[in-house]
């Protein structure tokens, strides 16, 4: 059967991502007006009809500023843990009962024959999350807006095929950049966003011959470019020796401005 997914789009600017799997279409987030996830779907020859719900990492306005909207239109279920409903109530407009479906933090629930689990990230955020997707022979994990990989995190994504990860900035292009201190001390902090160098040193640790791909996400635009990432990425994990030839990993692109290709987890 296969799990499908593309990257609609990644960044400060909106953020979601479709997963197909069978009978099953799931979208993480709507971070974007419900006009441009149309648009972007369209591009991606599906509608917002062919959804089964739209799943929540966290109630910031890149996560969510569609998600009350594009709900109501096609009439989508929300899956969100009790703290991020809690968090996002006054963003999302009237949502009905039977649309309003929690999801906490470490659960599993099936899709069809598809497993997501969501795993809590560090994050300034009411209970932000991560989710993997699985149907027993390929998983694909979601793991943006992290602060850093904790030891949690990187157990539930470590045994994936294709991980969606953040790679948000070039440390030094941030703290020269034109950002309030203030701002830059949150997205350096703990609870901000996973630098260049932070993922390729997850990376460095999470490599074990299964993962085959991984999409670089939630890119700067003020502090990063994509072959910078990428360069970035592979150095950080090459010094602390984790070296691989690029027909065993990729590292691949997402985009603030358009979707990624569709592409199958288990695809060579
Ligand atoms: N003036 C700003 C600009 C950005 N932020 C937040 O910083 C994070 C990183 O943003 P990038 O666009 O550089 O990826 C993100 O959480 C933004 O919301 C901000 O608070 N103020």
């Amino acid at each position: 059967m296969g799990i499908y997914f593309t990257v609609l789009s990644s960044g400060s600017t909106g953020n979601a991502t479709v997963i197909q799997h069978g009978g099953t279409s799931l979208m993480i987030d709507a971070g974007l007006s419900a006009k441009r996830l149309d648009a972007l779907f369209q591009e991606r020859e599906i509608s917002g009809a062919e959804l089964d719900g739209i799943l929540v990492t966290h109630e910031h306005s890149d996560h969510i500023k569609g998600l009350g909207a594009m709900s109501r239109k096609y009439n989508l279920p929300i899956y969100a843990n009790l703290n991020t409903w809690a968090a996002l109530e006054k963003s999302v407009g009237a949502i009905p009962e039977e649309n309003r479906r929690v999801f906490e933090t470490g659960e599993k629930h099936d899709f069809g024959s598809l497993r997501v689990e969501s795993f809590g990230i560090s994050h300034d955020a009411a209970e932000p999350v991560g989710y993997t997707f699985d149907d027993g022979t390929e998983k694909l994990s979601v793991a943006t807006d992290l602060g850093y990989m904790s030891d949690k995190v990187r157990d539930a994504i470590s045994d994936s095929d294709v991980l969606v990860l953040e790679a948000n900035h070039d440390v030094e292009l941030l703290r020269m950049g034109r950002y309030p201190w203030n701002t830059k001390r949150r997205i350096l902090s703990d609870i901000g966003h996973l630098s260049n160098e932070a993922a390729g040193a997850a990376l460095s640790e999470l490599m074990n011959g299964r993962i085959k791909r991984t999409y670089l996400a939630h890119l700067s635009r003020d502090h990063n470019m994509m072959d910078l990432a990428k360069m970035s990425v592979r150095d950080a994990m090459e010094s602390r020796g984790c070296f691989y030839r690029d027909h065993e990993f990729k590292l691949c692109d997402t985009y603030y401005d358009r979707p990624t290709p569709w592409d199958r987890v288990g695809e060579p």
